[in-house]
């Protein structure tokens, strides 16, 4: 299980897959927001997993009515609150949170920009509130092409000293990671650490593009870089951290059971491998969760999931001081 004497951290955790369902009720009634549901029970199976979807793209659908209750600033700053609090609650010392403005401003047609400020206005007052850390990753939702990526990147620019990295999200087979080298040659030049979701619908060929092209020093997910042998000592010998998320991968079908789930191979392999959630809201799980999965499913050893807890800490990005403080804190 979890070892209390290590830090826990999540690293791969979308703010904008984390609203909780009574928070989309609540803004939908504030805004006058039509749900498609009349009472929480029954709105909960649109906004969470019920079982699994079929792909990728199928699961993306259930994050969509947690941004359409987004209907002004204070309703973003309310979930970056939230989520703040969230974490704090599931345990975490440490949390890398992600968001699209782009994605988050759209059905609501708000500032892109007006949504990073009041995200990270939400984190601040949430961590005067909660005892946690957190720091922001900006995405680039790839799904909505390139000319919004390059508006919502100059969004999330504007704010970079708020920013730890940045990433590329969305549809990965319909936009592949070719199409945004020149946003990551910005991304670079900003100084940003750089982590991409490759690997999970398409094949480990968009995972060699993410590092050699894109220079990406983490990958989401990266499933299907075990078809490719070259590819897995690469990433040993390159400290190239996997942030996996295993009930994610079970949800939108990138394994069809946990059976098949690599991490224990890339694990063997040496490959700085670890833990995360992803969408805790839409999947409806929290980081105990995933330790539960990784011990009880994938068949982890207790030796290997405290190797996982370390390895999460080791690919976070954070400076070797701020590392040695999450140990110390633990002591
Ligand atoms: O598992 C995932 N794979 C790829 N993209 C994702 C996943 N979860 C969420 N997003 C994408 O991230 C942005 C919101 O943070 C959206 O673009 C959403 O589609
Ligand atoms: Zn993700």
């Amino acid at each position: 299980m979890i070892n209390n004497t290590i830090p826990l951290v999540d690293l791969h955790r979308h703010l904008d897959g984390n609203v909780r369902v009574n928070t989309i009720w609540e803004l939908g009634h504030q805004h006058g927001i039509a749900l498609p549901a009349d009472s929480l029970e029954t709105l909960a199976p649109f906004v969470q997993i019920q079982g699994k979807e079929s792909d990728l793209l199928g699961f993306l659908k259930k994050l969509d009515w947690m941004v359409a209750v987004l209907a002004d600033l204070d309703a973003v700053k309310r979930v970056a609150y939230e989520n703040v609090a969230d974490a704090a609650e599931s345990g975490l010392d440490y949390a890398e949170l992600r968001f699209s403005p782009y994605y988050m401003a759209m059905t609501n047609k708000l500032s892109v920009e007006g949504v990073v400020e009041a995200v990270i206005d939400g984190v601040i007052a949430g961590l005067k509130d909660f005892d946690t850390r957190i720091n922001l990753i900006g995405i680039m939702s790839r799904s909505f092409g390139v000319e919004a990526c390059q508006q919502e990147l100059n969004a999330l620019l504007a704010h970079k000293q708020h920013l730890v990295g940045m990433d590329l999200a969305g549809d990965e087979l319909g936009f592949p990671g070719d199409l945004f080298k020149e946003h990551f040659k910005q991304v670079r030049d900003a100084d940003l650490n750089i982590t991409v979701h490759a690997g999970e619908a398409a094949g480990s060929e968009s995972m060699w593009q993410a590092i050699t092209e894109l220079g990406a020093t983490r990958i989401g997910h990266g499933v299907k870089a075990i078809h490719d042998p070259k590819l897995m000592d690469y990433l040993a010998k390159y400290r190239i951290g996997i942030e996996s998320c295993p009930t994610s991968n079970l949800h939108t079908s990138t394994v069809s059971h946990y059976s098949e789930h690599p991490f224990i191979q890339f694990l063997d392999h040496d490959i700085c491998i670890g833990l995360n959630t992803d969408d805790p809201g839409v999947s409806n799980i929290d980081i105990k969760h995933e330790y539960h999965v990784a011990e009880q499913e994938l068949g982890l050893t207790a030796a290997q999931l405290e190797q996982a807890q370390r390895n999460g800490v080791e690919m976070a990005f954070l400076s070797d001081s701020e590392r040695k403080e999450l140990y110390q804190a633990k002591q």
